[in-house]
């Protein structure tokens, strides 16, 4: 998977060079470039914002930088027919959730174009952006901190990269439920002890447990998802959750 990420702070997506993405860099895996948006910016000062048409609060980010950005990183694939599925991180955006995620880890070619100020001129969006994804109904102060959210979820779900792949295909949210809670060695932590079921090796009675476990989370924490469970068995006729 080719990833261009095109920011006015090439410096905060550093974080790409560690752990699970900068390993999937090293191997090959993920072809990460880094485009800082000023150098596309057409005047002296390289600006890359400007005051809002109708008033309102902060800056908007300029059409021409972006759109010259643009431009030039669709061309890089023109010569193969490749066309990248440009994505736009915004407060206003579809909910980024698993299933998005899988979406994008099937894409050959990303590109992430990360807003600062309040926001990228409309008409760049209307014209360049395939997705507009939100991550959470918060405000951040720019994209590049989504993009990285974005690129983590996506990229473990890569094949090669996380070395048990069965971490990633039964994760929270796969089945549609939050994950039982999980333990490690000591068996006796303080006053705490492991549940005797996990250290049973009756692994009929562990499924159990942890489904159980797992209904018991999500009913508490998050029953819209047990009502979107409901509602998908209903759909296909099949008992509740
Ligand atoms: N899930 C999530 C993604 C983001 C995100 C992503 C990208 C950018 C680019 C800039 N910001 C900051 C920002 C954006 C919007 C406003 C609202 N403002 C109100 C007045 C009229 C104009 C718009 C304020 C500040 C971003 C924020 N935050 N949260």
């Amino acid at each position: 998977m080719r990833v261009d990420i095109v920011t006015i702070f090439p410096d905060y997506l550093s974080p790409l060079e560690l752990s699970l993405v900068g390993r999937a860099r090293a191997r090959g895996i993920l072809d990460v470039h880094l485009h800082d948006l000023r150098q596309w910016a057409d005047d002296v000062h390289r600006s890359v914002d400007d005051a809002p048409y109708g008033g309102g609060p902060g800056m908007v980010m300029r059409p021409q930088p972006w759109w010259a950005a643009l431009t030039e990183i669709r061309a890089l694939g023109a010569a193969d027919g490749r066309r990248p599925r440009i994505v736009v991180p915004t407060p206003v955006g579809r909910p980024f959730t698993q299933a998005y995620a899988a979406d994008l880890a099937d894409v050959p070619w990303l590109v992430f174009c990360c807003g600062r100020y309040e926001g990228i001129d409309a008409r760049v969006i209307d014209e360049w952006a395939d997705d507009e994804i939100s991550i959470g109904d918060y405000v951040l102060a720019g994209g590049e901190v989504a993009t990285l959210v974005i690129l983590e979820a996506v990229t473990r779900l890569l094949p090669g990269v996380v070395g048990n792949a069965e971490s990633v295909t039964d994760d929270s949210f796969t089945d549609g439920l939050l994950e039982a809670p999980v333990y490690t060695r000591p068996a006796v932590w303080g006053d705490r002890e492991v549940p005797a079921v996990l250290r049973s090796g009756d692994h009929a009675a562990i499924g159990r447990w942890r489904r159980a476990e797992a209904l018991r989370r999500t009913a508490q924490r998050r029953p819209d998802l047990l009502a979107r469970q409901d509602q998908a068995a209903a759909d296909d006729g099949s008992g509740g959750a």
